[in-house]
């Protein structure tokens, strides 16, 4: 098991920060975790690598109990707001990493190179920019080659070609094996890496995440909306209300020909139809800005 994630359950005295997650993963994957500020995702990176204890369940990494401190050999956890030390150099702090890990010095050139910091390894950390700041943390975070990656934010601050490095880096790593888990508020960027979201609201990860993303997702405008949902409800077939005269469907709920079927039987007119792929940004709006789901 790669993570698996029992129970979850965190609480700030009376709190209740992460109310029972569930997490499994058995093959490499690239997984976002997606939420509105507050839902828990920080919480639950943190639980997951022991710096924060949790009240129940159990959380197992790279087929090891989380406090196992070996696993760090393979696991990698780039924080939010990780802390660098400006007088040191970026290659000050890959060499430390390399020495605790007992990790080749050759590693340090490789990894800035990948990473796009070669050229300013040698500068102190107070100098870098944001951007260059988040290199180095990347550096980092991938040097050991991790089997699991954790990545809390790690687009923040980056121009486009830095993101674009950020992206095709974690798509290789991902090629040559490792999992990867990353919140992120940038939804663009997540379409662009994965389809499997995680979606947290209230330290739960909602049930609807499980939907995949990339169906595709009809909308329909209709004489009759009304009508058409009371239909669909006695049927028992989910459907999304959109704006006053249109409602949308998945097609892992009904094909369009049913759809169409079930409307010519109840006399509802078809007024026009739009086929779209569900984007995470979607999904995100459907979820947490108030467009309804049955
Ligand atoms: N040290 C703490 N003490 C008390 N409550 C905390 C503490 N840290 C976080 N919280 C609370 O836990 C909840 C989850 O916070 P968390 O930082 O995990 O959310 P998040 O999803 O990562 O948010 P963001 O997207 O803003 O980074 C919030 O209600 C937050 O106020």
């Amino acid at each position: 098991m790669i993570i698996g994630i029992d129970n979850l359950k965190k609480r700030y005295k009376k709190e209740w920060v992460l109310k029972g997650i569930n997490i499994k993963v058995e093959a490499p994957q690239i997984i976002a975790l997606v939420g509105p500020n507050g839902s828990g995702k920080t919480t639950l990176l943190n639980c997951m690598t022991h710096l924060l204890d949790f009240n129940e369940g159990t959380v197992e990494l790279i087929g090891k109990k989380h406090t196992d401190p070996s696993i760090f050999k393979e696991v990698s956890y780039l924080q939010d707001n990780r802390i660098l030390y400006g007088n040191l150099t970026g290659f000050d702090h890959l060499k430390f990493i390399c020495s605790v890990q007992k990790i080749p010095d050759v590693n340090i050139k490789k990894v800035a190179e990948r990473v796009g910091m070669y050229e300013y390894l040698k500068k102190r950390v107070r100098n870098y920019s944001l951007g260059m700041k988040q290199h180095l943390l990347l550096a980092m975070s991938i040097i050991n080659e991790p089997k699991l990656l954790l990545l809390d934010e790690p687009l923040t601050g980056l121009d486009p070609t830095s993101a674009i490095t950020m992206r095709n880096i974690l798509l290789e790593l991902y090629q040559e094996g490792t999992t990867i888990l990353l919140s992120s508020h940038n939804l663009d960027e997540i379409d662009r890496l994965t389809n499997t979201i995680y979606f947290m609201k209230d330290g739960s990860i909602l049930k609807e995440s499980l939907l995949k993303l990339n169906t595709k997702q009809y909308i329909a405008t209709l004489n009759n909306v009304d009508k058409a949902k009371s239909v669909l409800e006695s049927g028992s077939i989910r459907y999304i209300n959109f704006q006053h005269n249109q409602l949308s469907f998945m097609e892992t709920d009904m094909t369009l020909q049913t759809f169409i079927r079930i409307m010519n039987e109840n006399e509802i007119v078809i007024i026009d139809i739009d086929k779209r792929k569900v984007g995470a940004e979607q999904r995100y709006q459907e979820l947490f800005e108030g467009v309804e789901s049955m």
